[in-house]
């Protein structure tokens, strides 16, 4: 068993810092898609993303808390231009392209990639990619978890389809070419709970879960919302094969250690949402080694605060059950 470590941890909510963090790079993205699949153009702002609520291992129950608030968005920073490339896989939320950076970008504190991922909310589930965003941005205030054992996030954009002509809305976009069907709206969270607790506390210029426009968002089906998270890119995921190897495993194992005293739960640990590590990935201060596997997919994830629980509880709680039925080292073809 290993050793609980007294997880270390600080915030800011002063904004993304722009020597630190690929969050604070770009407010305004183009994608230009010219594929025999599709042909368009989306020009696409920095949005908001949807803050979870906090839970607290006493009582079991979901908090509001000033410190689980929407993060700032970038405003005046950098344009990134992508062309769309090759599907690398889709799930119930989202599905991924690989996209190539297409245009020179300004001097940054840290170089971009040239290949990315755009992952697209599906139709209709745009507020489940915001929830994602909002946990890549968690993490990425905790030192040392972007760009070790998750790929690193570089913005949540949205856009309307109003300015597309109508041939190209909405179905002949990237979210319909994996399925014919489209769910009226988005899957429900964990914490889409009421909580008892009253907001009064909470300064009011803190966007919290409740006070988010994404906790009551209903799809506009006549003028559909784009959605697109972008990241550095992973390799192949995780299989059945990996799930063999005992090296993997202990990788698996120290990863999911590291996430878990981040405070943050997965809520839905597959070997789907775990891939190769991508080649920029640094070394971990934990575990002194690079990773060789990443976790991607927090869109039904949720966070609790190591400062005050019970670490042993906590752990507990976060703990997406490697040893249990249905997650890491579960193979159900067997
Ligand atoms: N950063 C990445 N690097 C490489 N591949 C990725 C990346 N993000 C997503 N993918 C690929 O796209 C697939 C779908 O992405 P993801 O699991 O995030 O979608 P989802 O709809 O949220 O899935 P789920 O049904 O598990 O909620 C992944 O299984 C993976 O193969």
């Amino acid at each position: 068993m290993e050793r609980v470590r007294k997880p270390k941890r600080s915030f800011s909510l002063k904004g993304e810092d722009s020597n630190l963090s690929t969050l604070s790079f770009f407010s305004t993205l183009t994608i230009n898609a010219d594929t025999p699949e599709f042909s368009f153009r989306l020009d696409l702002k920095r949005s908001e993303s949807f803050p979870a609520h906090r839970f607290s291992c006493k009582g079991y129950w979901f908090h509001s808390d000033e410190r689980y608030t929407a993060f700032p968005v970038p405003k005046d920073s950098a344009h990134l231009q992508l062309q769309l490339g090759e599907s690398l896989g889709a799930g119930r939320t989202g599905t991924a392209y690989s996209a190539q950076v297409s245009a020179p970008l300004p001097q940054l504190s840290r170089p971009v990639p040239s290949e990315l991922v755009v992952k697209f909310a599906k139709l209709n589930h745009c507020r489940n990619l915001a929830r994602e965003a909002w946990i890549y941005n968690y993490l990425d205030r905790i030192p040392q978890s972007s760009g070790t054992i998750i790929p690193r996030c570089y913005g949540f954009f949205t856009t309307t389809l109003t300015e597309l002509p109508s041939a190209k809305r909405p179905y002949d976009l990237p979210w319909s070419s994996v399925d014919g069907e489209h769910a009226k709206r988005d899957d429900d969270l964990w914490d889409d709970v009421e909580v008892e607790e009253s907001l009064d506390e909470i300064p009011s210029e803190l966007i919290t879960k409740e006070r988010s426009a994404w906790n009551s968002w209903v799809p506009d089906s006549k003028n559909p919302l784009v959605a697109v998270l972008i990241l550095e890119k992973g390799g192949p995921m995780y299989n059945e094969i990996d799930d063999e190897d005992p090296l993997v495993k202990k990788d698996i194992k120290q990863i999911i250690r590291d996430l878990s005293l981040c405070g943050v739960a997965h809520g839905d640990f597959r070997m789907s949402n775990l891939v190769r590590s991508p080649t920029t990935t640094e070394v971990c201060p934990h575990h002194k080694c690079v990773h060789k596997w990443n976790i991607i997919d927090f869109n039904r994830a949720w966070v609790l605060d190591l400062g005050v629980e019970c670490i042993p509880d906590a752990i507990v709680a976060v703990d997406p059950g490697y040893r249990q039925p249905g997650f890491y080292g579960w193979n159900p073809s067997k």
